[in-house]
């Protein structure tokens, strides 16, 4: 498999939402990864900051030190495919927009630096809780931030009365976004794994098990650093995952159908496939998707059974359907399906 490309998160949100307070609780709970983050300057795509979670193995330093001025959408790509240069071994990216920035810009611009290293993490949107319904009224354009939302974090719900009060605020929000997972929560403590890509693969049989999501939450639950219990049940809010593990291969056409178009409620889609057809089946397939974009290497099997393993993690996902789902994918390639390769190849991003 090539070197696995960097997640590059951009992360929204009215001013005052709670994005820096977002930002500081994962690199805090980042165990042990390197998170590049860039702070977009207010209402520009200038990028006046870089801080770098320094847990293991220090800061990280830039040739170019800070970044002022990068404007350009090929020096934002280079800056970026710096920033994750297989050297620096960074996990993930963050963008903070500013609070009043077009978000869409940002993205445009992540998803324009096709580079090996640098794989759009999607849009991850903060809403302040108790502010919401006076600010989308003041500012109705939010909402098409909102609705292209990949994920929503409904912040500060310390602030509302009650239970109740959440629900209906989340009801509100799915009548804008009615597919991203919403996450209530309290000092924006949302699930740090959420922005990374899993540093080993995905648990195999006959490999080294990695923690499952549950346990990669508990074991982060006894350290807040300021000593206050910050909602650790927020850390869970409803997080469901769904995975499929066989030796048997995938049809690539329903497969593509699957990430451009994943269940309701489902966030990142990732794993390794196998394609049984001629001048394929010595490929492994490293796919992913974040929110219908969809991403494909193709790396080679050395030292690994084929198979097939693929993993759907969201909140309020149907975790039955989306495992039936995901049986569904398991055929070999129908070889009268001539174009049914490129359905999955056309996303494809690098080979070796
Ligand atoms: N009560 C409460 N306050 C919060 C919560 N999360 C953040 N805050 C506070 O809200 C204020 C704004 O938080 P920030 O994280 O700076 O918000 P921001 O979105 O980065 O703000 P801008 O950069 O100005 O757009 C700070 O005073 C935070 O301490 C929360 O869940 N509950």
């Amino acid at each position: 498999m090539t070197a696995s490309a960097a997640p590059v998160v951009v992360l929204a949100g009215f001013l005052g939402a709670g994005k820096t307070t977002l930002l500081n609780h994962v690199l805090r709970h980042a165990g042990g990864r390197r998170i590049g983050v860039l702070v977009n300057d207010f209402g520009s795509i200038n990028i006046d900051a870089l801080l770098v979670s320094g847990q293991s193995g220090g800061t990280l330093s830039l040739e170019n030190g800070c970044m002022c001025c990068t404007t350009d959408a090929s020096d934002f790509a280079e800056t970026l495919a710096g920033l994750t240069a297989p050297g620096n071994g960074i996990d993930a990216v963050l963008i903070e927009a500013s609070g009043i920035a077009e978000p869409k810009a940002l993205i445009r611009m992540v998803l324009s630096a096709r580079s090996s290293t640098v794989a759009y993490g999607g849009l991850v949107y903060v809403v302040d809780a108790a502010h919401y319904d006076d600010t989308i009224a003041e500012h109705p354009q939010l909402g098409e931030h909102l609705a292209i939302a990949d994920l929503v974090v409904c912040n500060k719900i310390d602030l509302l009365a009650g239970q109740d009060a959440v629900q209906s605020l989340i009801a509100r929000l799915r009548m804008i976004n009615s597919t991203a997972p919403i996450l209530p929560v309290a000092d924006a403590a949302v699930d740090p794994e959420l922005f990374f890509e899993p540093a080993a693969e995905i648990a195999r049989d006959d490999g080294p098990r990695q923690l499952s999501f549950d346990e990669l939450l508990l074991a982060d639950d006894h350290d807040h650093p300021d000593g206050h219990d910050h909602g650790h049940d927020h850390l869970h809010a409803g997080f469901e995952s769904a995975a499929l593990e066989t030796s048997a291969p995938v049809d690539p056409r329903r497969l593509a159908q699957f990430l451009e178009r994943p269940p309701a409620g489902a966030y990142r889609i990732k794993g390794t496939v196998l394609v049984d057809l001629d001048g394929h089946r010595d490929t492994a397939y490293t796919v992913q998707a974040v929110g219908g974009f969809v991403r494909v290497d193709a790396g080679s099997w050395r030292g690994r059974t084929p198979g097939t393993s693929l993993v759907v993690i969201g909140a309020g996902l149907d975790a039955a359907a989306t495992r039936e789902a995901l049986d569904g994918l398991v055929a070999p390639a129908d070889p009268d399906d001539v174009n049914g390769i490129l359905h999955l190849t056309r996303h494809l991003v690098t080979a070796t």
